[in-house]
């Protein structure tokens, strides 16, 4: 394969497609962020920063015996605060250079904050799995302060008693509703609305993974998938307020401490919270109310109402609840969405193995789409979704924990309040265990001559276990769903549709991204024009049986919901204008798309 890694930094381009209530809340776009990464901003909001950090920081003294890590070299107080890549999976290349340089673990200092770097997958479980609770801290983020100790969002939330009753709360809802034939038999359900969304429409595939995967959580989360439209606003301001490639006050992070009154951040969040508790309560008093009338549907709200096994424990109370389903609803829709993205990049760049999956599947499904059921019947199609998400990352560069309190690990000390970052991205390429690990070869699961081979293959691969998922106790709780949604969705696809480059001079026009990504916490592959076709009449004819209901979460300009969920409504560009629906920037064309295929220096 040609094209290998490289760092980029490019500014994403951003357009507002939305017109609601919540339309205006954006925390920064890249066109205000083009004004706050002007020169004379950045100088006036580094004299802050360093002005706050002399005031707060203190050096936390080595106990004898023990040494520093390797660490980037800075300044006195502010250290390196230069060259700090914004996530993206192009950003993660730039660590692959300071990993040849400093080794598997080394220390980075921004702004009085000891930041840690972690790139081997035995010293992230040393950490992070074996001194679990040590490691098990989240830290403040700049643009969403109070989030940390809230009981709003349990990703970010705070280690600690109240983290662990939503924690048991979301395990014990995940357990429960896969127990309840498999997530209600919504994910399967709506695999068929999504086929016939692509059937209809398919230059619109992009769009399609979201509806679905919003559709799917929606449904999960309170048994209707119209709810799964209001995420779609919360999620694009949420995932940027959290993202260090949002506001720039997520770099520039002493900034934080201005005062409410002149913080144009703080006013932002206020305005993000109340958004997302005006779309959990709306949805949870829905839920209510038909519980109340005898008609809901299977859903994690009405596991909480029924006070289904394990959750009771938690003693969530109406607000804690509406936020721990909601959370757990949004997380679904972006993270699950990434690698269903990059399973159509993989797709365009590798023609060689959609025959080779669709083979499979036929001959285990027949006439049907694939089931849960069918699973350990269908390694090839567990080996692509494994493949996908270790080549693609949906948190390359992880989510930061805290160490909560000094630690030496092989005789290098680090901090309380160290900030360690498991790097998912190089972690995945670790020569030893993935040979050729810039290439998307689901082969390395399914053949004995690759280091990551395992049988049964019944069983392997699998997605469970995978460092993409993250370490320790904060380890993600969504693994149920995600091999759910991502088999059963991905092999579906596969089983009605063709999908390729486009040829000739419109395949140079329409370059298949390699590394693009939005530049987020939570990536998602560049979209970009591609050719989706169904494989067969037949096919074609039995997806349009199929279709319980195709009608579209993305409105087109003009059409409107009814009641309640208009205000909600999320409107795709004008047919003929050109535009592509981006989803607020997160799953955006490259912002070079139209300059034919971008090239890359040597790998890793
Ligand atoms: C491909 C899909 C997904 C990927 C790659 C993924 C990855 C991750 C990662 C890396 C973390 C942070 C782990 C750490 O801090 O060490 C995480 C946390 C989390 N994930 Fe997922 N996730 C996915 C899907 C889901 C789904 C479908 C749900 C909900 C059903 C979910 C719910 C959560 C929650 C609630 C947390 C917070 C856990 C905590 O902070 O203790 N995730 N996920």
């Amino acid at each position: 394969m040609a094209q290998a890694i490289h760092a980029a930094g490019e500014s994403l381009y951003y357009e507002a497609t939305n017109a609601s209530n919540y339309a205006g809340i954006h925390v920064e776009s890249p066109v205000a962020a083009g004004f706050l990464h002007s020169r004379a901003v950045w100088a006036l909001g580094l004299l802050v920063a360093l002005a706050i950090t002399r005031m707060i920081t203190s050096k936390p003294k080595m106990p004898a015996g023990t040494k520093a890590l390797p660490q980037i070299p800075g300044l006195p107080y502010i250290g390196a605060p230069w060259g700090v890549p914004v996530p993206g999976a192009e950003s993660a290349w730039h660590f692959a250079d300071l990993h040849k340089k400093y080794g598997p673990i080394y220390a980075w200092e921004v702004f009085g904050t000891y930041h840690v770097w972690v790139e081997s997958d035995k010293i992230a479980r040393d950490l992070l799995v074996h001194r679990g609770k040590k490691y098990g801290g989240r830290h403040e983020i700049p643009a969403a302060v109070g989030v940390k100790d809230g009981s709003e969002f349990v990703p970010l939330m705070n280690i600690g008693d109240n983290f662990w009753r939503h924690k048991n709360f979301i395990h014990a809802l995940n357990r429960q509703a896969n127990a309840d034939n498999i997530f209600f038999g919504y994910p399967e359900l709506e695999n068929k609305n999504t086929l016939r969304r692509l059937l209809d429409h398919p230059d619109k595939w992009s769009e399609h993974i979201i509806t679905h995967c919003s559709r799917v959580a929606g449904r999960i989360a309170w048994g209707d998938p119209r709810h799964g439209t209001k995420l779609l606003h919360v999620v694009p301001v949420l995932l940027k307020a959290v993202s260090p490639g949002g506001p720039i006050v997520n770099l520039l992070t002493p900034l934080m401490y201005l005062p409410d009154s002149i913080s144009p951040w703080k006013k932002a969040e206020a305005k993000r919270a109340q958004q997302m508790k005006d779309a959990f309560y709306e949805a949870q008093e829905d839920v209510i109310k038909r519980y109340e009338e005898g008609t809901a549907e299977g859903s994690w709200t009405k596991l909480w109402l029924d006070k289904a096994q394990g959750l009771e424990k938690s003693h969530l109370n109406k607000h804690e609840a509406a936020h721990a389903v909601g959370s757990n609803a949004l997380v679904a829709i972006v993270t699950i969405g990434s690698p269903v993205h990059t399973f159509f990049t993989a797709m365009c760049h590798y023609p060689s193995w959609l025959p080779r999956l669709q083979e499979e599947v036929d001959r285990v499904c027949g006439d049907r789409l694939p089931l849960m059921t069918d699973m350990p019947k269908l390694p090839v199609l567990r080996a692509v979704v494994k493949e996908t998400l270790r080549w693609r990352q949906p948190t390359p560069l992880g989510v930061p924990h805290i160490l909560e309190e000094d630690d030496v690990y092989e005789g290098y000390f680090m901090p309380k309040g160290a900030m360690i970052h498991a790097n998912h991205y190089l972690i995945s390429r670790e020569p030893t265990q993935f040979p050729e690990a810039d290439e998307w070869r689901p082969e390395r699961w399914l053949d004995p001559s690759w280091p990551t081979y395992k049988e049964p293959l019944s069983e392997f691969p699998t997605v469970r276990g995978d460092p993409g998922f993250g370490y320790g106790v904060r380890a993600c709780p969504g693994i149920d769903l995600v091999a759910t949604e991502l088999y059963t969705t991905i092999g579906s696809i596969a089983w009605g549709f063709n999908i390729k480059r486009k040829e000739g001079k419109a395949g140079y026009e329409n370059p298949v991204p390699w590394y693009q990504t939005n530049p987020y916490v939570i990536t998602m592959a560049s979209q970009f024009p591609a050719d989706v076709t169904p494989r067969s009449a037949d096919k074609a004819r039995i997806i349009r049986q199929l279709t319980e209901d195709p009608s579209l979460t993305v409105k087109g300009v003009g059409e409107k919901s009814e009641g309640q969920f208009g205000r909600w409504d999320v409107y795709r560009p004008e047919e003929g204008s050109g535009k592509t629906f981006d989803w607020e920037g997160l799953t955006a064309l490259a912002p070079d798309h139209d300059k034919g295929p971008r090239r890359y220096p040597a790998g890793v």
